[in-house]
């Protein structure tokens, strides 16, 4: 299975665009009022207009109540909801249920004991996303440039873990060291935001491209070989189908 790069936070045409043209499978659109990333509705229209049919539309948004989330996927028909707050399992089955999308739950990784909610989440939900924490002071819950030990997604640790599906990869990945993580983990897919800016909310076309680039060379390397013998290669599944 080939790696699934997810550019997230995207908020112009010309950066829109140069995910596409580099490659990205996936691209995020940040719904959340106190982020530089944030999109208002008519904004999203036209940008998902411009991706549709070349990649896969991710809606982000945090703890929203069904009518801000009809209102999201009326503008912009989105293939993937990102919930990326503090919404439960249940939750996750009734948004699954009401609006007939797969849903990508984002779970925040701080030490070993983070991993235990994971095979829960990874009943519920169609995908997850294996984030860091906020840094205390943070703003955002998400999109903050920070990465966590990714050993703790080493063999050992996911021995226990009933995964089914690849999972995604984020938290201050950047193009210097993707490829490294990509190598490490062999995840299903990585996912990055701040690493690709210049300035927060700025997103910067040749590192979109560098970020592409690298993620796709490690992927391949790490396909001839495993970094981790004590894991299967690629990244185990999180939800039957
Ligand atoms: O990007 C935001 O502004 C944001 C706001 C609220 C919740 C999540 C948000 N972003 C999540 C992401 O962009 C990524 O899924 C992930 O957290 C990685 O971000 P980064 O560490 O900046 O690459």
């Amino acid at each position: 299975m080939s790696l699934e790069i997810k550019i997230c936070g995207l908020s112009t045409p010309e950066t829109l665009e140069a995910a596409l043209e580099a490659g990205a499978d996936m691209v995020g659109m940040v719904f959340f009022a106190r982020s530089p990333r944030h999109l208002d509705l008519a904004r999203a229209a036209g940008l998902a207009a411009q991706v549709r049919g070349r990649a896969q539309i991710v809606a982000l948004s945090v703890d929203a109540d069904d009518a801000a989330l009809a209102g999201i996927v009326a503008a912009i028909h989105p293939d993937l909801l990102q919930l990326h707050g503090a919404e439960d399992p249940a939750r996750i089955r009734a948004i699954r249920a009401r609006f007939g999308l797969p849903v990508m739950k984002a779970i925040g990784i701080g030490g070993a004991q983070d991993l235990a909610v994971l095979p829960a989440y990874a009943a519920a939900a169609d995908r997850l996303l294996l984030d860091a924490k906020p840094p205390k002071d943070a703003v955002l819950p998400g999109g903050n440039g920070v990465a966590f030990d990714w050993n703790l997604l080493t063999g050992p640790n996911l021995a226990g873990l009933d995964l089914t599906r690849p999972f995604m990869l984020s938290g201050g990945l950047d193009p210097d060291n993707v490829g490294a993580a990509v190598r490490l983990i062999q995840p299903g897919g990585v996912d990055v935001s701040s690493g690709v800016e210049r300035a927060p909310g700025i997103k910067d076309p040749d590192r979109i491209a560098a970020f592409v680039r690298a993620a796709r060379e490690a992927s391949a390397l790490a396909a001839s070989g495993p970094a981790d013998p004590a894991r299967p290669s690629p990244a185990r599944e999180t939800r039957p189908s």
